[in-house]
């Protein structure tokens, strides 16, 4: 089963939660993370099961970060809101830079993540 993590900023919790339920058929089938409080919202209103981790700002990101040095996350979608400033900016950046250390696929907008869940749901298809 592809392991699969999620994250998103506030004002882009909605996006990701509306694209989760786009394609649920996808997801439904890979093992899911997120941070604490996009994990909860995906829980609560997809109805999917997701390994929670901390929230962003308390550690979340690094956690996610720490699995993708362990080879345990195949693909991140990380939806980050680029008009508002992080109080843990340097953990965002963390993790990005450990996805390109692992030559882990990283989405960081939706028409990217889009395009590897088709991919995704090709390889499902088989
Ligand atoms: O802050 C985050 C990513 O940097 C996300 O954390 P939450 O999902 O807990 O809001």
């Amino acid at each position: 089963m592809l392991n699969i993590a999620l994250i998103a900023h506030d004002k882009k919790k909605l996006d990701l939660a509306m694209f989760v339920k786009e394609w649920k058929d996808v997801f439904e089938k890979c093992n899911l993370y997120a941070t604490k409080t996009t994990g909860t919202i995906i829980e609560e209103k997809i109805g999917l099961k997701v390994n929670k981790l901390e929230s962003g700002p308390y550690g979340g990101d690094l956690q996610i970060g720490s699995l993708v040095s362990y080879g345990k996350i195949d693909f991140v979608i990380f939806l980050r809101d680029p008009l508002t400033a992080q109080p843990h900016e340097p953990d965002v950046t963390a993790l990005m830079r450990v996805c390109d250390v692992h030559n882990v696929p990283l989405a960081t907008n939706l028409g990217t993540a889009e395009a590897i869940v088709i991919e995704i749901k090709k390889n499902l298809e088989g």
